[in-house]
């Protein structure tokens, strides 16, 4: 049973901060309900986990686990887990929090949630890793389900991570009751149950937007500079779609570093290249490599961060050249360096609905396992499509009648339709 006890507002610097920020801003701006702001400004339930695991060794180290549900008010709970040493229950915290305004937004019948494990996964072996996944599962139990709170992948996690969680999880079950789980993940390997287009739909979501913008500015992405932070799922699949509709790659960092070359980066080859060479960037042919600190101040016209949060900065934000910020990270601009971008015209299509693809199609996966169906890939990106334009819309409309940035407008939707469910069901009239 998950402790009940609620988490009290954000007081750290950070990825909590920043989302608690940007929350407030929208609710003072609809003057939300008082009582419906007091229940969406806490996480519902907090779930801390230490279990051991046997190394290849044979020495048995104990990892920390969490999984933190932020609201559930719309659905069940729905977000990814991410392996990585900042993974703490703060950020746990912010990140669920931004997934509930991302499904509220997206109009799914889901809340939000988000969690994983506090470690570098380059230092384990993938037999290590699927003890700590499974283990992990184990010590999660009941806590997650296909109709309670249902995890996907983030940074660092992947179809196979998600394939582990499912068997270990199918296996607590009585065998006539294991098919029935099958939606208790999302981003599962096509051959687990997973969904065609869930491999790039955040990507194509991110590409999505950018273009609904342009096409909104009266603009061709043909030969516009991009560069892209993080080369992961997210920024790769962002990065092949913009060049296959013209666009030129210029820079790319990644945690190894940073490459650039004016002329533009081949997305394609430097995806084979980082398979070849343990996920980094460094080295790719015809570039050149740059400190990491200038990334973000390269020029170009369109910037991607798709890794961590709190990159775009105070110190970095004066010095970005991009007309146009798309959000792939969650959290990678912080309010402080956004409202300078906003001040010098920069737009920022936030992370909410930039990056919503992902779990939109998430939605697709789980409808598909819970009524055995299986969707074809054109499908999948058509319904994609035409959800993240709708959301996208709506946005826009919401930004332009009530005179606010892109960000504010998709949490006042977000936040406008919990506070309807809320009052419909005359628990807050
Ligand atoms: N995978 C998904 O479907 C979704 C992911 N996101 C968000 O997108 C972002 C990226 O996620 P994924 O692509 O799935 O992760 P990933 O694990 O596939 O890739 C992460 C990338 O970020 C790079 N990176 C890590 N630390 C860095 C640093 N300090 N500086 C520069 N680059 C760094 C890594 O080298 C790697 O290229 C995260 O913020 C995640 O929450 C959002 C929605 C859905
Ligand atoms: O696909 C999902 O359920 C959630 C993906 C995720 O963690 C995110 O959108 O940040």
């Amino acid at each position: 049973m998950i402790a009940k006890e609620k988490v009290v507002k954000a007081t750290k610097q950070g990825m909590l901060d920043n989302v608690m920020r940007q929350f407030n801003n929208a609710a003072d701006i609809i003057d939300l309900n008082s009582n419906i702001r007091k229940i969406l400004e806490i996480t519902n339930n907090e779930l801390v986990v230490h279990f051991p695991v046997k190394m290849d060794n044979g020495e048995v180290k104990v990892f920390t686990g969490y999984r933190v549900q932020h609201n559930n008010a719309l659905g069940p709970y729905k977000g990814g887990l991410r392996y990585h040493p900042t993974v703490d229950i703060d950020a746990a915290r912010a990140l669920a929090m931004w997934m509930t305004w991302k499904t509220s937004l997206a109009g799914l019948p889901y809340g939000g949630a988000k969690g994983g494990i506090q470690l570098d996964p380059s230092k384990y072996s993938s037999s290590e890793l699927e003890r700590i996944t499974r283990r992990f599962t184990y010590a999660l139990g009941d806590n997650i389900g296909p109709e309670l709170d249902i995890p996907a992948p983030d940074v660092n996690t992947n179809p196979q991570t998600m394939a582990w969680i499912l068997d270990t999880y199918m296996s607590t079950k009585a065998p006539a009751e294991r098919s029935k789980n099958m939606h208790v993940v999302t981003g599962k390997p096509l051959g687990a149950g997973g969904s065609e287009g869930r491999d790039r739909a955040t990507g194509y979501g991110v590409f999505l937007n950018i273009k609904f913008w342009a096409s909104d500015k009266k603009i061709t992405l043909k030969d516009k500079r991009f560069i892209v932070q993080g080369f992961g799922n997210v920024g790769y699949w962002t990065a092949h779609f913009l060049e296959k509709e013209g666009a030129k790659l210029v820079a790319v960092q990644d945690q190894f570093g940073c490459i650039s070359n004016e002329n533009g980066i081949a997305v394609e080859q430097l995806f084979d290249y980082t398979k070849a060479n343990n996920g980094s960037i460094l080295g790719f042919t015809n570039t050149t490599p740059i400190a990491s600190k200038d990334f973000f101040s390269i020029d170009c016209d369109i910037c991607i961060p798709a890794a961590l949060g709190n990159q775009i900065t105070e110190e970095n934000a004066p010095l970005i050249k991009a007309y146009l910020i798309a959000e792939g990270a969650n959290g990678p601009t912080d309010v402080n360096a956004e409202k300078i971008l906003l001040k010098k015209g920069t737009d920022i299509i936030p992370d909410i609905l930039c990056n919503s693809g992902g779990v939109i199609c998430s939605y697709f996966e789980w409808l598909q396992n819970r009524n055995g169906e299986i969707w074809q890939l054109n499908e999948v990106l058509e319904k994609l499509e035409k959800k993240l334009e709708e959301s996208f819309r709506k946005v826009i409309e919401t930004s332009r009648k009530k005179d606010v940035d892109m960000r504010t407008a998709a949490f006042i939707i977000a936040i406008e339709r919990l506070e309807l469910a809320y009052v419909q069901r005359g628990i807050f009239p």
